[in-house]
């Protein structure tokens, strides 16, 4: 960290004095930029006249002094280079230096004489003491008080950001978080973070509870104060959501807010926790109900949906067919695909068609597929729709929206029906800033909404989505309850089939295994806890390779060395493990992968990171949601350029990845967004499919080991599955249900409503109705 003592000495390792000769590089939003300086001074042994500097700056003036500090680093291309921590603006410090700065073109109005005066009356640290407090220039003979705002103003303009990089580098913040700061606060930044730091744990992202701690204490804000307190009730409740949960019970958060805010030296009475969660409820910061404490955004997400649902599921149905009639459709349908649907199969369509809103749920090789094309036919015949889009004059007419959480999800359900299916995301019109273009006020056009893969839709997305569905549109719902829930807050699918407020239907009989698939019938053993032993024996599409946690990785690599001699294509190979860091985590099986398929060449370009190296030809996976690229967490794709960085073409330095529909570039601050896709966590692999797929399981793993993370790894695969490792770890691990509870009050609120829904007509024999559940 830089210090400066009493006397303003520099007290930091390394530095550059120079004058800013010219920019290279600007990029005003991300305030970086890259310039060369002629240097005029450093404690560096750098001996050439100008260098180049480089970080998180604004522009800076051309021809004025810079002390700037960080480090060199040896750029491949344009040699060494200065990246800079952070920087000051060079105030001379001899009283004729500071009359020829404040006398300067830089403050309109101020002559030689008025700046004489003002380091006579403030001494040389006039700058800093103006902009401490401009109320100094009333002192100063002659100054009227415009000139002197004007002065402050300007001083303040340019003095603002660089101000407040030395001062944040005092607290130990580098150039990119003050940046940010700067950004959310401007010139309010040092008096904010100095007298209420909390403020920035909601404001600015990354900036944690302990950091602002930190501050408060050097600043001396005592650790009870209302706003610590206040901090710590949401700083907690935002760490929850990371667990998936969409509120805490307040004894919970009580109890979770006191061990963040318990120190060694100090206390904090239980009362003034609950008088702090009481006032924030008033201010509506976070809302409590019946002992519940939420945020805001998803408690309103939550009775959001719940309103939605219930509006939905009160509509009457335009037209239906009498019994029948669907009988005559469905047997027209089976003829067309040459199939007969089975019981729960019929049902499924039946209810679907008679309801306007249904769940259809069940495991792998049940024939959800089969069952929503079955749907959509008959829904079609039913109203005489055509399924072609090109009978209609545009997207928007066509009354079928096919829809899944993810972009892999959505391609597959468009293969897999033939017709048009988009994510989530594209449905409603991401606009970038967690807003759509789609609403309760502007909603989706259609007659026919089916949704995929629901288990991974978070609470906050089902609000988005359900509240653009209008009064005419019929909803099936699809996915697996067994599979993880999503990785958002909530476990909306699983709420509402246990709710029994929406109708549902479970296909229970599998036709997959019909047709001799060993890892469907595995799937299903896992999901009826019925797997020992016995149900791991080789058989044509599965293999369990038993070899000691040492030598899982080498083998691994054997079979993927082995896949790859014979030609088999590496996108259609997934290697799947729960973990990251361990000896056989996903890191190192990505390390020892890359090794082998993409080892490093001349030809090949490459960009490091702290822990990886990107090359030409890898293969990546997205770890976040970026809509407004068109990329979703778990995408996959492959690095197809890697650009260095060209100051004459102002080329940044850039990763390429070539996803399946579209190519997105990733400046180096972006590359956090992706990683190798060699082997990739399980939790990621949701809602994709791989035709080979490859999972260690070891005792290492243990604490991370389910029956639904497995049910989830072995369900991705459609050909050929390999196990390697434990046999015993895998038994033991279907044999663990999670236990991790999630809190949510979906299911509650989905049953008070059923006392209003108008109770259906009675059900024939044996017909299941959700009614029967409760
Ligand atoms: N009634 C049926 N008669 C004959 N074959 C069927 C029937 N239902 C489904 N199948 C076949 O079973 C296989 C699995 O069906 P489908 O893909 O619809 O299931 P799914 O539940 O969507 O599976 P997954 O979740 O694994 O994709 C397919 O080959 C399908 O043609």
């Amino acid at each position: 960290m830089a210090m400066e003592d009493k006397n303003g000495q520099l007290q930091q390792n390394s530095y550059v004095k120079g004058e800013l000769l010219h920019h290279i590089f600007i990029n005003e939003e991300e305030h970086f930029s890259i310039a060369r300086i002629k240097v005029l001074e450093t404690n560096e042994s750098f001996k050439e006249k100008d260098m180049v500097v480089k970080g998180y700056f604004s522009r800076l003036n051309e021809g004025e002094t810079y002390v700037f500090h960080g480090t060199f680093e040896q750029h491949k291309k344009f040699g060494l280079q200065y990246q800079v921590n952070h920087f000051k603006r060079f105030i001379p410090e001899t009283e004729d230096g500071l009359v020829a700065y404040l006398s300067s073109d830089l403050f309109y109005g101020i002559g030689k004489k008025t700046a004489q005066r003002i380091v006579k009356e403030l001494g040389e640290t006039a700058v800093s003491k103006i902009l401490q407090d401009p109320g100094v220039l009333n002192s100063i003979p002659g100054l009227t008080q415009e000139k002197a705002e004007q002065l402050s103003k300007d001083l303040a303009e340019h003095q603002g950001f660089e101000h407040i990089v030395v001062h944040l580098s005092n607290y130990g913040f580098g150039l990119k978080m003050a940046q940010k700061i700067y950004q959310a606060y401007k010139d309010e930044a040092i008096t904010i973070l100095e007298q209420d730091p909390y403020q920035y744990v909601f404001d600015i992202e990354g900036f944690g509870f302990q950091r602002a701690d930190e501050v408060a204490r050097q600043n001396h804000i005592p650790m009870d104060h209302p706003s610590r307190v206040q901090a710590a009730c949401i700083y907690t409740l935002q760490q929850s959501i990371q667990e998936g949960h969409v509120y805490l019970p307040l004894e919970n958060h009580l109890q979770a807010v006191d061990e963040l805010l318990h120190g060694e030296e100090h206390q904090i009475e239980p009362e003034t926790i609950t008088a702090q969660i009481a006032e924030l409820n008033k201010r509506k910061k976070i809302i409590v109900v019946d002992s519940r404490v939420y945020l805001p955004s998803l408690y309103y997400s939550e009775s959001g949906f719940c309103t939605n649902i219930d509006r939905i599921i009160k509509q009457a149905i335009s037209e239906q067919p009498a019994d029948a009639e669907l009988l005559k459709i469905v047997g027209r349908i089976e003829e067309e695909e040459s199939l007969s649907y089975g019981k729960e199969q019929y049902q499924a369509i039946e209810k679907a068609i008679g309801s306007k809103l249904m769940v259809l749920t069940g495991g792998p090789g049940t024939g959800k597929t089969t069952v929503i094309k079955g749907i959509i036919n008959a829904y079609a015949e039913i109203h005489g729709l055509s399924l072609d889009p090109d009978d209609y004059d545009n997207d928007a007419t066509y009354p079928f929206i096919l829809t899944a959480p993810t972009g892999r999800a959505a391609k597959r359900m468009k293969e897999s029906t033939g017709l048009p299916a988009v994510t989530i995301h594209r449905l409603l019109g991401w606009n970038g800033h967690e807003t759509f273009e789609k609403d309760e006020d502007n909603q989706l056009e259609g007659k026919l909404l089916v949704i995929d893969e629901f288990s991974m839709v978070d609470i906050w997305l089902a609000h988005q989505l359900f509240k653009a569905i209008p009064n005419n549109m019929q909803v099936l719902i699809v996915g697996d309850e067994d599979q993880l829930p999503s990785v958002g807050p909530g476990q909306v699918l699983a709420d509402l089939l246990k709710s029994g407020l929406v109708p549902f239907v479970q296909l229970n009989e599998v036709y997959r295994q019909k047709e001799g698939s060993k890892i469907i019938q595995l799937a299903h053993e896992i999901k009826n806890n019925q797997c020992r032993h016995d149900s791991l024996q080789q058989e044509t599409d599965f293999n369990f390779i038993e070899c000691p946690e040492y030598q899982v990785v080498d083998v691994i690599i054997q079979i993927v060395k082995r896949a790859h001699d014979k030609g088999v294509d590496l996108r259609d190979l997934q290697v799947l493990a729960p973990m990251y860091r361990s000896k056989a985590g996903i890191h190192r099986i990505n390390e020892e992968i890359q090794k082998l398929i993409n080892p490093k060449t001349n030809q090949r370009r490459e960009i490091r990171t702290k822990d990886i190296t990107f090359r030409t030809g890898d293969k990546v996976i997205q770890l976040v949601n970026q809509p407004e690229d068109g990329v979703f967490n778990g995408d996959i794709g492959e690095i197809s350029a890697i650009f260095e960085e060209d100051e004459g073409s102002g080329q940044a330095e850039e990763v390429v990845v070539a996803f399946e529909e579209k190519e997105v570039a990733y400046e180096r601050k972006d590359l956090a967004n992706i990683m190798h896709a060699y082997c990739t966590s399980i939790h990621k692999s949701q809602g994709s499919e791989f035709p080979i797929v490859i999972i260690p399981v070891i005792q290492g793993y243990r604490r991370m080991l389910r029956k639904n993370l497995l049910y989830t790894a072995v369900t991705r695969c459609k050909k050929s599955l390999i196990l390697c490792g434990n046999k015993q770890a895998f038994i033991q691990g279907v044999n663990e249900q999670d236990t991790n509870r999630r809190f949510t009050s979906l299911e509650e609120q989905l049953r008070e409503l059923i006392e209003n829904v108008p109770q259906p007509e009675q059900e024939e024999e044996g017909e299941l109705s959700p009614y029967d559940f409760l």
